[in-house]
C-alpha cells in the first residue's frame, strides 16, 4: 500500500484543468494495419460470415435510401397530379422495402454479435493462456492492475467496437456515399444548399470532441485511480484499521470519487451537446432546403419539385447522421484498435520456453548443485543479486538458509524452480543442468511451501489436491494426517468440503501452512523448498507445523529459508548468505565452534540461545 501523509491533500479537480492537449495521441495504435490484420486472423473461420454481414449492411443502407426516394416519387407522380392509379403497388413496394430493411439489418446485427462474441472469446482465451506461459520475470516488470486492465478494459473496448461500432461505421460510410449520390442526381443545387451546414457542423463537432475526448480520457484515468484505491484499501483493510486510518482513507477516497464525479459531469454535459447541435443543424438545413427549395418548386426552377424537397428533407437528416456517427465512432474505433494492439503486444511477449534439447526427467534423486552461479534480475543491475555462488546439497540432505533480509535466500529458491535464467554458471539437479530439463518435469519434483501459502477459492480438499488432481479422498486424508492438518479440518463444519473464499477464508496463517504442507505431501516431490512463516503463530500450531515439516522432509532434499532456531537446529547443514554470497557453511555445530558470522548472528551475548543449539 502506498504510504501517504495522513490527511494530506491530493490536487482536486478544477474545471479549468483540462487543456486541449490531446491525450489520445498516446492511445493511438503504432501499427494500425498490423493490428487489424491480427484481428482479421483471429476472425478466421468467421470471415465468410463477416463478408455476409458487410453485404447485409450495404443492402440495409441502400434500402434505407430507397424508402424516402419512393415517397418523394409518390408525391410528385401520384399525390400532386391526383392520379391514384398504381398507388397500392407503390405502397406495397415501400412496405417490402421497409420490411426487407428490418430483416437485413437484423440478420446483419445478429451475425455480427456472433462474430464479435467469438472473436472476443478467442482474444480473452488466448491472452489468458499466454499469461500462464509468460515467465515470472515478465510479471516482475508489470503492475497487476495494468495486466487486469488489458484483460478487462482493452478487450471490452474491442468487444464494443465489434458489437456495434463496426456496423454503424460501415453503414455510415455506405449511407453517406449513397445519400450524396442520389442528392446530386436529384438536384445539385439543393445538394449544395444542404451542404452549407457541413463546415458549421465540423467546426462545432471539433470544438466539442476536442474537449470531450480530453475529458473522457481524464475521467477514465480518474476512474482507474479510484478503482485502484478501492482495491488497495479492500486488500489492506486490516492495516487501515490497525493504524486507525479510516478517516484519512475516507477523505482520500472522497477526493478521488469527487474527481470522477467532476470529470463525468463535464464530459457528459459537453458530450451531450453533440445531439443538440446536430438537431439544430438538421433543422437549419431543413429550413434552407424547404425555404429555397420551396421558392424553386413554386417557380418550377432547377427541376425542384415538392417530392424532391420531401426527399431532400429526409436525406438531409440521413446525410448529417452518418457524418456525426463517423465523427463519434472514429475515436472509439481508434482507441479500440490501440487496446487490441496492447493485447497483441502481450501475446507477442516471449513465453517461458524450454531449450530445444531439454528433456523430461522422470527419476530425479534430488542432488542440487550450484556451480559459480551469477544472477541479476535485471541486466542493467550493477551488482549481481547472486555472486559466483557454488554449493552442493546431496540428495536427502536438509539445508537451512540463513542471512539478513535481501541476502538472496528467496532468489536461490526461485532459481532452483527455474523461474529465471542465470547469467553465468550452472544449476544442476542430479548432475543435469536444469536448462536441459523441461520445466514441467523439474517442477513436478519440487514441492514448495511458502511463508504465506496461497490457497485458491474452492474446498480444502481441492486445495490439497491442487498439484495432484488424481489423488483419492483417502490419500488426501492420509496426507493431511501426516501434515497435522486432519485434526483441525475435521473439526470444521463441512470438513474437507469447507469452501475457502477470498484470501483463504477464515483459516489462520498456521492452518493455511498446514494445508499447504498436506498439498506438498500429496505431491510427494523429491526436492522441498520451504519458506518458514515469520509471523507469530500460536505455540501449539507452531509445534504442529514443525512436526509436519519434519515428516515432510524425510527422504527429500530440503532447502529451508529458516526463521526459527529450532528449524536451523534440525537441518543437516546451514548456509549463511550475505549479499548473494555464501559466506559460511557447515553443520551448525561446526559453525558455532568456528565462532564466525553465524555465531554472532545468533547473538553472541545470548548464552541460552547458544546452549539451546548444542
Ligand atoms: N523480482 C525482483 N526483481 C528485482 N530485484 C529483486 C526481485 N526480487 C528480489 N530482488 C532483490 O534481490 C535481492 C535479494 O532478494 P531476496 O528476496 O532473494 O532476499 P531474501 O534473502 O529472501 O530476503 P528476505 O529474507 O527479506 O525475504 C534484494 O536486494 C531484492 O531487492
Amino acid at each position: 500500500m502506498s504510504i501517504k501523509q495522513p490527511y494530506g491533500h491530493q490536487p482536486v479537480f478544477k474545471a479549468a484543468d483540462f487543456s486541449k492537449k490531446n491525450p489520445k495521441k498516446k492511445k493511438r495504435a503504432r501499427d494500425t494495419k498490423g493490428t487489424l490484420l491480427n484481428i482479421w486472423n483471429l476472425i478466421d473461420e468467421k470471415r465468410i460470415q463477416l463478408i455476409i454481414v458487410i453485404f447485409m449492411i450495404v443492402c440495409a443502407s441502400i434500402l434505407s435510401l430507397i424508402g424516402p426516394f419512393l415517397i418523394g416519387r409518390i408525391i410528385d407522380t401520384k399525390v400532386i397530379p391526383k392520379d391514384l392509379s398504381g398507388l397500392p403497388q407503390y405502397i406495397v413496394i415501400i412496405l417490402i422495402v421497409y420490411v426487407s430493411l428490418s430483416i437485413t439489418s437484423y440478420i446483419g446485427s445478429f451475425m455480427m454479435v456472433s462474430i464479435a462474441q467469438r472473436t472476443v472469446y478467442l482474444l480473452r482465451d488466448q491472452l489468458f493462456k499466454h499469461f500462464q506461459k509468460l515467465p515470472v520475470s515478465y510479471y516482475d516488470k508489470k503492475q497487476h492492475g495494468e495486466l487486469m486492465s488489458r484483460m478487462q478494459n482493452d478487450i471490452e473496448n474491442v468487444s464494443q467496437v465489434l458489437n456495434s461500432s463496426f456496423i454503424q461505421f460501415t453503414s455510415s460510410v455506405v449511407t453517406l456515399i449513397g445519400t450524396l449520390s442520389i442528392m446530386l442526381y436529384l438536384s445539385p443545387l439543393l445538394t449544395l444548399l444542404t451542404m452549407t451546414i457541413i463546415p458549421i457542423m465540423f467546426v462545432s463537432l471539433r470544438w466539442i470532441t476536442a474537449r470531450t475526448s480530453v475529458l473522457y480520457a481524464l475521467r477514465q484515468k480518474q476512474l482507474g485511480i479510484m478503482n485502484g484505491y478501492i482495491e488497495e484499501i479492500v486488500n489492506g483493510q486490516t492495516v487501515v484499521k490497525a493504524f486507525s486510518q479510516e478517516k484519512y482513507v475516507m477523505e482520500t477516497f472522497n477526493e478521488k470519487a469527487r474527481n470522477v464525479k467532476e470529470y463525468s459531469f463535464w464530459s457528459t454535459t459537453i458530450g451531450g451537446m453533440i445531439p443538440k447541435v446536430m438537431n439544430y443543424l438538421n433543422n437549419l438545413s431543413f429550413a434552407i432546403v424547404a425555404g429555397i427549395g420551396g421558392i424553386l418548386a413554386l417557380n418550377n426552377a432547377a427541376g425542384v419539385t415538392v417530392g424532391v424537397i420531401v426527399i431532400f428533407a429526409e436525406y438531409a437528416r440521413q446525410f448529417t447522421r452518418p457524418l456525426s456517427d463517423l465523427a463519434n465512432q472514429f475515436n472509439t474505433v481508434l482507441s479500440a484498435i490501440a487496446g487490441a494492439e496492447r493485447v497483441f503486444d502481450i501475446m507477442n511477449e516471449p513465453v517461458e520456453k524450454d531449450e530445444d534439447d531439454a528433456s523430461d526427467y522422470e527419476d530425479i534423486k534430488g542432488t542440487i548443485e550450484f556451480e559459480n552461479v551469477v544472477f541479476k534480475y535485471d541486466k542493467t543491475q550493477k551488482n549481481p543479486t547472486i555472486k559466483d555462488l557454488s554449493f552442493k546439497i546431496n540428495n536427502g540432505e536438509s539445508v537451512a538458509l540463513v542471512g539478513a533480509t535481501g541476502a538472496g535466500k528467496t532468489t536461490i529458491v526461485q532459481l532452483i524452480l527455474h523461474y529465471y535464467d542465470v547469467q553465468s554458471g550452472k544449476i544442476l539437479i542430479d548432475d543435469i543442468p536444469i536448462n536441459k530439463m523441461t520445466r514441467k518435469s523439474l517442477r513436478k519434483e519440487i514441492g514448495v511451501v511458502l511463508q504465506d501459502p496461497y490457497l485458491f477459492d474452492g474446498t480444502i480438499k481441492d486445495n490439497i489436491m491442487y498439484g495432484t488432481p488424481n489423488a483419492t479422498y483417502e490419500q488426501v486424508i492420509e496426507a493431511s494426517k501426516k501434515a497435522n492438518a486432519h485434526e483441525f479440518i475435521k473439526e470444521l463444519e463441512s470438513g474437507y468440503e469447507t469452501v475457502l473464499k477470498g484470501e483463504s477464508g477464515s483459516l489462520s496463517q498456521g492452518e493455511r501452512q498446514l494445508v499447504s504442507i498436506a498439498r506438498c505431501l500429496l505431491q510427494d516431490p523429491k526436492i522441498l523448498l520451504l519458506d518458514e512463516a515469520t509471523s507469530s503463530i500460536d505455540t501449539v500450531t507452531e509445534i504442529k507445523i514443525q512436526e509436519a515439516l519434519e515428516t515432510l522432509m524425510i527422504g527429500r532434499t530440503s532447502i529451508i529459508i529458516a526463521h526459527r532456531l529450532n528449524t536451523v537446529k534440525k537441518a543437516d547443514l546451514v548456509f549463511v548468505l550475505a549479499n548473494g554470497e555464501l559466506i559460511e557453511s557447515g553443520t551448525q555445530q561446526a559453525l558455532i565452534e568456528q565462532q564466525g558470522i553465524y555465531y554472532h548472528m545468533l547473538n553472541a551475548n545470548d548464552e541460552e540461545q547458544i546452549k539451546e543449539l548444542h
